[in-house]
């Protein structure tokens, strides 16, 4: 297949240089299996010279994996390859990724060497290594800050040791999509042997470019791509893999390429790498973060009832999450908040659903985050139609005196539209109010005889709600009241339960 890209991973390499990762065997041999499931085509599974636990893992990758071919890196040398060779060189799916800085601030500074040494260390090590593997990958770190002609050289020296994939990354994230592309073109068409080799890119996410530069190189010629799950690695982290995926996929309209990729196990793996590398997945991160597939604001919301793609490109399912979400806040609108309630088994009328709605988005105002759970107090608050209020609460304010004593003055609206001041002193704010609530509307042989809140939601902000009970005359009466301020609850919690008292008794109603 001519446009098929090859999806090479290195979570369990570049992606095990992201600081403060370290990935035991069995960890890595998990997260192999998810990226074999999830259908990548080459997964670099360690660097076999670092340490015998990483050489071990990468064994252990090898024996659980069968369709991926498994690769280790190694520097140019023979202690590092007899490593790859001691940890996988006797099983079948298995390669090689020898790698030298070509760089002059690498060959200069951090090797010390010159360039007929880089270009002898290349192909010396690659012709070594030739002799164990079929698949070799040569990369010339630091490739983008390389002279092209010397880029040239090292590629056509290892082609003819016997390199099969040429990888030229862009080790620091500098390369901008027209340089990186122009690398590849140069390359192309001044390396002899180059037909013969697989052309693979590996970009790093310095200044925001990984991505771009991958796919770039695409259309240069690479047909094989390297990356992280979760774009994780060395420093800002590698190309995230599954971007590329979603992207070719997406826009297949346009690049036209294939990978072997199974969209649908994409979020799996991601959580998977995530959980065990410890890093977590930021909330906007393309493709795999948690808010992209939510929408809050309601005209967004409203096209998503309406139809998916006016705001979705990709769809949730696709990728292996459960579904669209809509996130319901202080910017929500009407038909969101509707199509919330028919979600919640509701059914709401739009008169209901306009008197709801104001009630809604003040307390949106005053919370940050709207659960189902206010939603549905919202519904269960709404007075009856046959329920007259005669009491209804407007305000309060309230002073604290000496001894933990406090003062509240209340103010309360007849169903006349009078409003009727009490005053009121308590041991706590409650008892203040509800003292003052006593004294605006007198009421005899009446007495609160138990009070109860409860949080309705999550978070400090919840919804508060307030139970009372009131014995009046011999007879129990109940008062309920939502809200997030709850001494703003415990105060309607009582007058409704006055209210109640009031609807009982012609006399009270009166007062
Ligand atoms: C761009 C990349 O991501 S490259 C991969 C980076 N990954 C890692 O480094 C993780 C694994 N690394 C390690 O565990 C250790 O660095 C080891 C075991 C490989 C080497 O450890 P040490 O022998 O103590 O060397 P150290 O790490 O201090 O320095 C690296 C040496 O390798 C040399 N070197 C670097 N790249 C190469 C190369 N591609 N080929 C040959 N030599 C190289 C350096 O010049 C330096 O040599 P020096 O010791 O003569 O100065
Ligand atoms: C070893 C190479 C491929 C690398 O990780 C880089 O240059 O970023
Ligand atoms: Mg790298």
């Amino acid at each position: 297949m001519n446009n098929r890209i090859y999806l090479f991973d290195t979570t369990l390499r570049d992606g095990e240089q992201t600081p403060g990762v370290n990935l035991n065997q069995d960890e890595k041999v998990e997260i192999a299996l998810r990226l074999e499931k999830l259908g990548i085509d080459i997964i670099e599974a360690g660097f076999a010279a670092a340490s015998p636990g990483d050489a071990a893992a990468v064994r252990a990758v090898a024996k659980a994996v069968t369709k991926p071919l498994v690769v280790s890196l190694a520097r140019t040398n023979k202690e590092d390859i007899d490593a790859v060779i001691n940890a996988i060189g006797d099983f079948d799916n298995t390669g090689i990724h020898i790698f030298i800085a070509t760089s002059p601030i690498h060959r200069e500074r951090k090797l010390g060497m010159t360039k007929e040494q880089v270009l002898e260390k290349a192909a010396e090590s690659v012709a070594y290594a030739a002799k164990h593997f079929s698949h070799i990958e040569f990369s010339c770190e630091d490739a983008t800050r390389t002279e092209l002609e010397f880029l040239s050289e090292v590629a056509e020296k290892v082609i003819e040791a016997g390199a099969t994939v040429l990888n030229f990354p862009d080790t620091v994230g500098y390369t901008t999509p027209t340089e990186y592309i122009k690398l590849f073109e140069y390359v192309k068409a001044n390396t002899p042997g180059i037909e013969k080799v697989r052309l693979s890119c590996h970009c790093h996410d310095d200044l925001g470019l990984a991505l771009i530069n991958s796919i770039s190189s695409i259309g240069a010629g690479v047909t094989q791509v390297e990356g992280c799950i979760n774009g994780i690695g060395e420093r800002a982290g590698n190309v995230a893999l599954e971007e590329v995926a979603a992207l070719l996929e997406t826009r297949k309209d346009y690049y036209g390429k294939e990978t072997g990729i199974n969209l649908v196990e994409i979020a799996r793996t991601s959580k998977l790498v995530s959980r065990l590398t410890g890093i977590a997945i930021p909330p906007n991160k393309a493709v795999v973060g948690g808010n992209a597939y939510s929408h809050s604001s309601g005209i967004h919301q409203d096209g998503v009832i309406k139809d998916k793609s006016t705001y979705e490109i990709l769809k949730p399912e696709t990728i292996g999450f459960t579904e669209t979400k809509l996130v319901m806040g202080k910017l929500s609108g009407r038909n969101a908040l509707k199509k919330r309630f028919e979600k919640l088994g509701y059914t709401v009328g739009d008169e209901q659903l306009k008197e709801i709605f104001s009630k809604y988005k003040n307390l949106a105002d005053r919370k940050k985050e709207i659960f189902d759970e206010d939603i549905i107090a919202l519904l269960e608050t709404q007075p009856s139609k046959d329920q007259s209020y005669i009491y209804n609460f407007k305000d309060f304010s309230l002073h604290i005196l000496p001894d933990n004593q406090y003062r509240a003055f209340v103010n309360i609206v007849h169903q006349d539209g009078s409003v009727i001041e009490g005053i009121g002193e308590g041991n706590g704010p409650i008892d203040a109010i509800y003292k003052g609530i006593d004294t605006a509307i007198s009421i005899p042989d009446t007495e609160l005889i138990d009070y109860k809140i409860n949080s309705i939601s999550k978070g400090k902000d919840s919804i508060g709600e307030v139970f009372v009970k009131v014995r009046s005359k011999g007879s129990l009466y109940q008062g309920r009241a939502i809200n997030v301020d709850i001494i703003v609850a415990s105060a309607d919690a009582y007058i409704d339960a006055i209210n109640r008292i009031s609807a009982h008794s012609e006399d009270y109603s009166t007062i």
